[in-house]
């Protein structure tokens, strides 16, 4: 009965966790995230969903998620969701500005990519950084590199990318040559779900218009066609191309804030890992450590500088953030901090951090 589905990037994995919600329970796919009402692609057609009752996880559905849900009492009513299946992969950032909660952007993206445009020089550090939250998303990330035509040194410019792109693949795209877009279609399976992920102008409607074949989220724009005079410029839905691939347009944003950083940021810096491998000390912060074989690798030109401080920036991000929401970390490192200085309980920094 889920046989509709599967061109949804529905598989049978889920099925078990469908049958601890209602009997009724049927599985559908969100595919618009609005703010207390959800666009939901279900076995009968596109419906459009409500949250009778939080998520016992309390969880909100995100576009890309997997419900259990059921049908409202007539065909009009929206059908109310249950529940969330288990996700498989989950894009987030921290919130922009000093917010303090963390920003679920998608669920259950199979490839993420990573969109820059090269009409500056491109900017490593970012997508360094963008990297290392592809990664720890579970998803499998990829760069694009948008706007060939305006790059001023184009073969400079890819190869520095690729000197960071650590087991990524690279896909170079221009407006100018079609046929650099066919080269991404062509790379796309069916039912696989992908988002683009990149600041604002770095070229991801455009990508997704010449993937789609049409203007389907042409920004400021009002739509036209099926969905007649809906606005998108929210961005981030999910729908189907031709070839059965399911893409996801996120808004662009100025700043990615990483928040827990664990196998993501190794898998961004494999090269930083193995020498890692070789410090002397275990727990080498590759500060000023004797007998770190990372500095050295910086000094004997093996690894970039700039990509070491990236690397440790991206970390310390992290662990701030990781501090931040985890009360155990927090206490961890309070302990680490009480040998030294034994009036910290009453330290201002300390008190309230909740
Ligand atoms: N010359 C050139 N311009 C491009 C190319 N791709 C996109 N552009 C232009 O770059 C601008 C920004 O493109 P968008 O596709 O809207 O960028 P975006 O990443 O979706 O931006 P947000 O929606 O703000 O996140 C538009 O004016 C596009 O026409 C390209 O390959 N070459
Ligand atoms: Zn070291």
């Amino acid at each position: 009965m889920t046989q509709g589905l599967r061109t949804w990037g529905w598989d049978e994995n889920w099925a078990s966790s469908l049958e601890q919600f209602d009997v009724d329970a049927e599985p559908a796919r969100v595919t618009l995230q609005h703010r207390d009402r959800w666009e939901i692609q279900t076995e009968h057609g596109p419906r459009t969903a409500r949250l009778p009752t939080a998520d016992p996880s309390g969880l909100i559905p995100v576009t890309g998620d997997w419900v259990a849900c059921t049908p409202g009492p007539s065909e009009t009513d929206p059908w109310s969701i249950l529940g969330l299946l288990p996700r498989r992969s989950v894009i987030r950032r921290g919130a922009a500005g000093e917010s303090r909660s963390a920003q679920v952007l998608a669920a259950n993206i199979d490839r993420l990519w990573i969109v820059q445009a090269l009409d500056t020089p491109p900017n490593l550090r970012s997508l360094e950084r963008y990297l290392a939250v592809g990664w720890e998303s579970g998803a499998t990330p990829d760069i694009v590199l948008t706007k060939s035509d305006l790059a001023q040194d184009l073969d400079d410019a890819v190869q520095r990318v690729r000197g960071i792109a650590f087991g990524v693949s690279l896909w170079v795209t221009s407006v100018a040559d079609p046929s650099s877009f066919e080269a991404l279609r062509a790379s796309l399976d069916a039912g696989a779900t992908v988002a683009l992920l990149g600041p604002s102008g770095a070229g991801k409607s455009t990508l997704v218009n010449r993937l789609a074949d049409a203007d389907l989220t042409r920004t400021g724009e009002v739509r036209t066609g099926d969905r007649k005079g809906r606005h998108t410029t929210t961005g981030r839905e999910l729908f189907q191309i031709h070839n059965g691939a399911l893409l996801l347009d996120t808004p662009g944003m100025r700043e990615l804030k990483v928040l827990a950083l664990d196998e993501g940021l190794d898998q961004a810096f494999p090269d930083i890992e193995e020498l890692a491998a070789q410090c002397r000390f275990r727990d080498c912060s590759h500060v000023s450590e004797p007998g770190c074989a990372v500095l050295m690798g910086v000094r004997e030109g093996r690894l970039a500088e700039d990509r070491l401080l990236s690397y440790r920036k991206l970390e310390a991000e992290a662990a701030y953030e990781r501090r931040r929401v985890d009360p155990r970390a927090r206490a961890a490192q309070v302990s680490d901090h009480k040998t030294s200085m034994k009036t910290l309980k009453y330290h201002p920094k300390h008190q309230r951090r909740d």
